[in-house]
């Protein structure tokens, strides 16, 4: 279980493929081996791809709002282990698997209930804030010229919508990848988003000097087979058992240290 004091760096020498886990250890190991694999950090990050809902912007609390109105009207109740199976899914994939998950099948289609599902978002989504440490981390990494991108499952209309208020923070984008984008032939838990992203860099990246941001466990698995370092911030109700294939979690940005991954340090006390 992450340590609450939000630094939790699975075991591993930073030099193997980031594929490559060793699996959990006690806490003591943890402790001697995250300051091992920091004081033996090779792999200096160079490049930084952020997921956008529940990562970037408090989205995802609209999302479960909106699917437990649509089951009150079937008298069924939402919960975490189906919401886990539908973050970071392309929309049209995530309603197949809610429709087929709640029992709906015959009674609603996943069309029918994406279509009342984002008409309920549309009032809602313009009020999307800023997670705490997004503002501060991304001007930071903009300071130092690193180059930095978006990978999300929303699609182009309602990323707007999400985005509306924090031009500023996604002009320091280099591109922003959407779930709708031609080249993104499967969502994630695919790496195609991620690759489709790494791609659309200056230059050629070895996805090994990349690090994702990511929030939920399909972003986590579509970055590690992308062969990225992924962090890891999930929602504090998701089950622990979902965090396995990260190599960092936090509980917030705001614990983030940039210099564990070869990144400039903060210079600011906060
Ligand atoms: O990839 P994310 O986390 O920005 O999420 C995408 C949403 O789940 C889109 O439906
Ligand atoms: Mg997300």
């Amino acid at each position: 279980m992450a340590s609450r004091a939000g630094l939790f760096l699975l075991p591993f020498a930073f030099h193997s493929p980031p594929s490559l886990h060793l699996g959990r250890r006690s806490s003591s190991h943890l402790l001697m081996e995250k300051a091992a694999a920091a004081a033996a950090a090779t792999r200096q990050i160079t490049h930084v791809i952020f997921d956008m809902d529940g990562l970037l912007i408090d989205s995802e609390p609209f999302y479960t709002l909106v699917q437990e109105k649509v089951l009150e009207r079937f008298n069924k109740t939402f919960d975490w282990s189906l919401k886990a199976k539908l973050m970071g899914k392309k929309a049209i994939e995530s309603a197949r698997i809610f429709v087929e998950e709640c029992g709906l099948t015959g009674i609603l289609t996943p069309e029918e209930f994406l279509e009342e599902r984002e008409g309920l978002l549309q009032e809602l989504f313009p009020s999307c804030q800023l997670l705490p440490g997004v503002e501060r981390l991304i001007s930071h990494l903009h300071v130092n010229q690193i180059p930095m991108c978006v990978a999300t499952g929303s699609y182009k209309q309602t990323f707007d919508l999400k985005t509306q208020r924090h031009g500023e923070i996604f002009s320091m984008m280099h591109h922003i990848v959407m779930g709708d984008d031609p080249d993104v032939k499967h969502g994630k838990p695919s790496p195609d988003i991620f690759q489709v992203a790494a791609n659309r860099f200056e230059m050629n990246v070895d996805p090994a000097e990349i690090l994702v941001f990511e929030d939920a466990p399909a972003g986590v698995a579509a970055a590690k087979s992308a062969g990225m370092w992924v962090v890891m911030v999930p929602d504090e109700r998701l089950d622990a058992s979902h965090h396995k294939e990260a190599d960092q979690i936090l509980t917030s940005l705001l614990d983030f240290s940039p210099s564990l991954w070869g990144l400039p340090p903060f210079t600011d006390a906060a």
